[in-house]
């Protein structure tokens, strides 16, 4: 039988309709909550991110600003809008969309964030608290796609409760953060973080319950390599050009056959990347509510 999706685009707007109705309860409070966007340079993907962002604000209440910036911007010129973001009262959360310019040191700036004000859940002090309260309830916000690949298993009545889950790449906003998330005692999984360094992937892949992709390298996950049953969540975003129509279009890190073999799979688009989106949105209005007193 092939595999059940894990529909990313239904469980988001799910999301958004519960987002919805917080964001008219904080109104009674008197509070709207605004997310503010810094975007460097003119990449077409991050461009297309951040429009998505705004228009989800708009569609769950949030008040929302837009700061683009020219690809010659100066790490100067860059940390005198977050500081500007920072002090802004309208702004009760935002980001800064990735990758950055090469020219620019990202690290320096997503310290220079108001961790308060960190709606992606990146800044040092945000992440520090991720790993160190493992047992205590987190009141900061969580990276945005970890958080996202955690609850869409979850809303499809899926636990993590001591499955062998390996995620293959290290990154800081997928691998890492996602290892910390999953060992955390509510969720209770046990975690193998794999990379370009691991010596044999495929012989982590077939022992493990659940496999998160976040490689960057389409197809790195294929049916040899997945234990029949297993759970499988794909977070690559590559670009190829299709060789039967020429057009460019989103490859994820998981091979099409994958689906014979797995039980759940989320599909690439319309899994994590809607998740990623709806995940933001809930990390504004708690960061609000908490300021509100009503979390
Ligand atoms: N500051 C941040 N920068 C980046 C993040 C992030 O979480 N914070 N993640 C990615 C980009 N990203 C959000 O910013 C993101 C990526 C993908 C999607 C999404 O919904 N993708 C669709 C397909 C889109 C397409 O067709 O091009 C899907 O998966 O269905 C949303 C957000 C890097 N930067």
């Amino acid at each position: 039988m092939p595999a059940q999706r894990l529909d990313g685009t239904a469980t988001a707007r799910t999301i958004k309709a519960e987002l919805t109705e917080r964001v008219r309860v904080l109104a009674e409070h008197g509070v709207v909550p605004g997310l503010a966007t810094v975007l460097v340079g003119d990449d077409p993907g991050s461009r297309w991110y951040v429009g998505g962002k705004h228009k989800d604000c708009a569609e769950v209440g949030i008040a929302s600003i837009r700061r683009d910036l020219p690809e010659s911007t100066t790490q100067a010129e860059l940390e005198a809008v977050i500081d500007d973001l920072n002090a802004d009262p309208a702004v009760t959360g935002f980001i800064v969309q990735l990758p950055l310019p090469a020219h620019i040191d990202t690290d320096a700036i997503l310290e220079r964030v108001d961790p308060a004000k960190d709606a992606d859940g990146l800044h040092p002090t945000n992440l520090g608290r991720l790993v160190l309260r493992a047992s205590r309830e987190i009141d900061t916000p969580l990276p945005c796609t970890p958080r996202g690949v955690i609850e869409l298993a979850q809303r499809h009545g899926l636990s993590w409760d001591g499955l062998d889950v390996v995620v293959i790449g290290r990154g800081v906003t997928v691998g890492r953060a996602i290892g910390a998330l999953l060992t955390r005692r509510e969720i209770n999984a046990t975690v193998t973080l794999t990379h370009t360094g691991t010596r044999d992937l495929p012989a982590h892949l077939r022992r493990a319950d659940v496999i998160v992709a976040a490689a960057g390298v389409p197809g790195i996950v294929s049916a040899a390599d997945v234990k029949p049953g297993a759970i499988v969540l794909d977070v690559g975003v590559s670009r190829v050009v299709d060789a039967e129509t020429g057009e460019s279009r989103i490859a994820g890190d998981v091979a099409d056959d994958v689906a014979e073999v797995a039980s759940w799979i989320s599909p690439n688009p319309g899994g994590v990347g809607p998740m990623t989106r709806a995940l933001l949105l809930a990390n504004v209005v708690e960061t609000a509510e908490r300021a509100a007193g009503i979390r």
